[in-house]
């Protein structure tokens, strides 16, 4: 990995008073993926991210975005860094549009480029009908994909995005995947935090878990997802389903179905092979929960242990 390109976290710490927001945090974002950052509430998540935003300095360890360092160039990085926030502090009285040029002006485009550069990302993130509203009027979820389109503004090849699919529609969410993947498919990175896994799920390449501020080591991820895990099966005849499971250790229900652990996928493939030959017609089959919910759920358990 070269140091001028995605995200290079190694041991930065932040303490506000006695709390150590994080603790302990490395880890790599690599260009061209969507890393996913997942965490409990209070892990850290949002610490994190403003630091590497230039927002928050560390108290210690060192940050590369896109090469630059935060503490030292903070210029160099907002130029090469898009941010999403959380939550979006507007100005209520501009429109949607003067806000996007406003932003373009503050990262000193020229005047007509500005224009245009507002009108292409209210098409890329559908506010067209409420471009010339004033922003008080937008609803969470348009609030959400005007911070989206400010972040995109300099067109940056790095983007943190904190919680991007809170908020939005069904569809929308469906939009903002696309978005993202097509974002990382040109070649930028992406940080994505969510506390909706599944959303992550259908838009990461990667995943960095924070637990108490300090990330999880590769190793123990690597660990955790070699272990069995549950896969759901359901069948037109529930009876003719469990007496083909038989006595296999470790099979649960619930209201959906039968729960059957699975070391890997091969397994999980035997098993379908063994249920249709003993005659079991098979509605469903598949991971009961996703990689990193599973993963997640996990590491917490531990932690808690
Ligand atoms: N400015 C601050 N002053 C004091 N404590 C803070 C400050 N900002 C964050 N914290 C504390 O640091 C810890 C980490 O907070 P942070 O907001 O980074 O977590 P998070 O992972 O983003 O949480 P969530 O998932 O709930 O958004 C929490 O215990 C929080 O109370």
């Amino acid at each position: 990995m070269q140091t001028d390109e995605g995200i290079v976290v190694d041991g930065v710490r932040r303490s506000f008073g006695p709390v150590h927001a994080v603790a302990d945090a490395s880890f790599t974002a690599r260009p061209g993926r969507v890393t996913a950052l997942i965490g409990p509430n209070g892990a850290g998540k949002t610490t994190l991210m403003l630091m590497l935003a230039t927002l928050l300095a560390p108290d210690a360890g060192t940050i590369r975005i896109a090469g630059a360092d935060p503490l030292v160039d903070p210029a160099a990085v907002r130029a090469r860094m898009g941010w999403m926030p959380d939550v979006l502090g507007s100005w209520a009285a501009l429109t949607t549009r003067a806000t996007l040029e406003l932003t373009g002006r503050l990262y000193r485009l020229p005047k007509p480029r500005a224009a245009a550069r507002a009108q292409e990302l209210i098409e890329l993130v559908g506010l067209q009908p409420l471009a010339d509203q004033p922003t008080r009027v937008l609803s969470r979820g348009q609030k959400q994909r005007l911070s989206l389109a400010r972040a995109l503004v300099h067109d940056p090849g790095v983007l943190l995005l904190d919680e991007p699919a809170s908020g939005l529609d069904p569809a929308a969410r469906v939009e903002l995947r696309v978005l993202v993947r097509r974002l990382a498919g040109e070649g930028r990175t992406l940080l994505v935090s969510s506390h909706v896994l599944a959303d992550l799920e259908e838009m990461a390449d990667d995943a960095v878990y924070l637990q108490s501020g300090a990330t999880v080591a590769a190793e123990r991820v690597a660990a955790v997802r070699e272990r069995a895990r549950l896969w759901r099966v359901r069948a037109t005849d529930d009876a003719a389903l469990e007496a083909a499971l038989g006595s296999r250790p470790g099979v649960q229900r619930d209201h959906l179905g039968v729960l059957v652990p699975v070391l890997d996928e091969h397994a999980a493939a035997d098993l379908l092979a063994d249920l249709v030959g003993r005659g079991v017609r098979i509605t469903a089959f598949a991971p009961a929960a996703g990689e990193f919910e599973r993963t997640f759920l996990t590491l917490t358990e531990e932690q808690h242990a």
